[in-house]
Parts: structure tokens; C-alpha cells; sequence
């Protein structure tokens, strides 16, 4: 049986706003009751149908990167961000703050995905509109917590342009305490397989793959990152390609969640 190529998706935002509960409800259809905060980072798969009922249909795996977003590991994060195929930029839609910092997340991961352009760049000054068509790397924005906002609040929180907006990236909401959130068929479910499929296509069948963002491990040919899978040492290698979703933690250290 070929090997299932893969793409990896980094998954970051401030500590809190509910990434690990929308990797689990993305990776396995489940919630998650009572989450322990992710120190380091957790790796989950799922397995993708690139452009379903086409043709050009082709099974991927698909690699969720949680980074913690605890700041206490700010210097070490960054080992996880190179490379970067896609990025999905979480926050709390009940907490205005945790999407005002989603451009400094944005910074920081494409600071670390090693283009230079950015590397000065303080976050005060960082204008995500710099990263549109430029960065191609595709962006998803997620606002969690739905289930918690008032209707009025939810249009208050529109007022300013949201990084989506301004990134020209598409945005969804959701409850993570709900598995229907996003059930299959649901424009929330169709925006995040639209996403995964950009990220396939710029990965696998780019039509410029020497953009400023393109893995640098890449460009002579060799697999772009030693993901777990690819690594017979690792505990994943022994997954069968056809499980459906495999969890695997790869970096993180489960803790009580001190809530
Ligand atoms: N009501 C509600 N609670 C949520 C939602 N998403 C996450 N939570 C809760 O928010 C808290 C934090 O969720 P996590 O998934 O651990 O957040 P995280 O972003 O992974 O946090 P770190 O690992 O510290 O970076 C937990 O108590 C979750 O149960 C949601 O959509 N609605
Ligand atoms: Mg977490």
C-alpha cells in the first residue's frame, strides 16, 4: 500500500482559549470534559479526504501541531513551527484580548518558519495585511466559546476588523462542548475541509513551491520534517495507515488543568 503523504498544521493561540478541546473535537469527534493546558506541544492526526466526490480525490494525513500557549515557554515553542504547511489561529470569542493576540501568534510562527522579512518585526508593528498573498501559507481563524457569548456581545465583537479580515482568511465559531459543531456538512465542517484541501494543494501539488515559505528542507528534495510518523524509532510508526485517527502526544506533559 503507497504511503499516505501529510501535511502539517500548527495550531496556536493564548493559553486557555479551548485549541486542545478543538483538536480533539477535529481529530476524534469528541469533546473533552475536563482538559489538562498542553505544556510543550501535543500531535494529533486525522485523516483528510482531499477534494472528496472529485476525481482528484486522495486520502492525507493530517498533523495538528497544539501548541501550549502558556508565555512561561515562549523561547522553546518555536522548535515546533518549522515547518509550517498551515496555520489555524484560535482564540476566545469571549475574551476580545485573545483575538487582539492572534497577530502576535501569527508573527511568531511565521517569524519562526524562518522568513527573514519578519524577523525585526516587534509585535507592535506587525501588520498582518503584510502576510496576505505574500506568506501563502494558508490561515484558518477559529473563535471558540460560542456557546458562552451573549447576541449582543457577538455583535459588539465585530466592530474592529478582525485579523481574519485583514489575513483574508476564512473564520469560523465554535462550541467545543458540542460535537455538532461541526457536523459533517456544516459550513463550519466545509470551511475547515476547504482549508485542509488549501493546505494539501500549496503542499503537495503547489504550482510555486519556491515561495519565501517553502520548507527549506524541501528544496533538495528530502521529506521536509521527521514527523513521528516517518520515524520508525517513533512510538507512531507502528500505526497502521489505516486507522481512521490515531492520538498521540507527542511533546506534551498532561497535568491537572488548574482551573
Ligand atoms: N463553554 C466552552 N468551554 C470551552 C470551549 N472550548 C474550551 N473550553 C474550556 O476552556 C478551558 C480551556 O480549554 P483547553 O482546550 O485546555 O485550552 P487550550 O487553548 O488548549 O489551553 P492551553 O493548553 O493552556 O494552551 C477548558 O476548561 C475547556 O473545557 C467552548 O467552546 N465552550
Ligand atoms: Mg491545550
Amino acid at each position: 500500500m503507497a504511503a499516505i503523504d501529510k501535511v502539517k498544521v500548527i495550531v496556536v493561540g493564548d493559553s486557555g482559549v479551548g485549541k486542545s478541546s478543538l483538536v480533539q473535537l477535529i481529530c476524534h469527534g469528541q469533546t473533552i470534559s475536563n482538559p489538562s493546558w498542553t505544556v510543550g506541544c501535543s500531535v494529533e492526526m486525522k485523516l483528510h479526504e482531499y477534494r472528496e466526490g472529485t476525481q482528484n480525490q486522495k486520502t492525507y494525513f493530517v498533523e495538528l501541531w497544539d501548541v501550549g500557549g502558556s508565555s512561561s515557554h515562549r523561547n522553546t515553542r518555536s522548535v515546533f513551527y518549522n515547518p509550517t504547511h498551515g496555520i489555524i489561529l484560535v482564540h476566545d470569542l469571549t475574551n476580545r484580548k485573545s483575538e487582539q493576540n492572534l497577530q502576535k501568534w501569527l508573527a511568531e510562527v511565521l517569524n519562526k518558519e524562518g522568513n527573514s522579512k519578519y524577523k525585526n518585526h516587534t509585535f507592535d508593528d506587525f501588520d498582518p495585511e503584510q502576510f496576505v498573498g505574500s506568506t501563502q501559507i494558508p490561515i484558518l481563524v477559529i473563535g471558540t466559546k460560542v456557546d458562552m457569548l451573549e447576541a449582543s456581545r457577538a455583535h459588539a465583537q465585530r466592530r474592529s476588523a478582525t485579523i481574519a479580515e485583514e489575513c483574508a482568511a476564512d473564520e469560523i465559531a465554535v462550541d467545543n462542548t458540542e460535537v455538532r459543531s461541526l457536523a459533517a456538512g456544516s459550513s463550519s465542517a466545509v470551511k475547515l475541509s476547504r482549508f485542509f484541501d488549501k493546505v494539501i494543494e500549496r503542499r503537495h501539488h503547489g504550482r510555486d513551491s519556491i515561495s519565501p515559505y517553502v520548507d527549506r528542507n524541501n528544496l533538495s528534495g528530502r521529506r521536509p520534517f521527521s514527523s513521528p510518523l516517518s520515524n520508525p524509532m517513533s512510538p507512531l510508526s507502528t500505526l497502521s495507515p489505516l486507522s481512521g485517527y490515531s492520538a498521540y502526544s507527542a511533546y506534551s506533559f498532561k497535568s491537572a488543568h488548574n482551573e
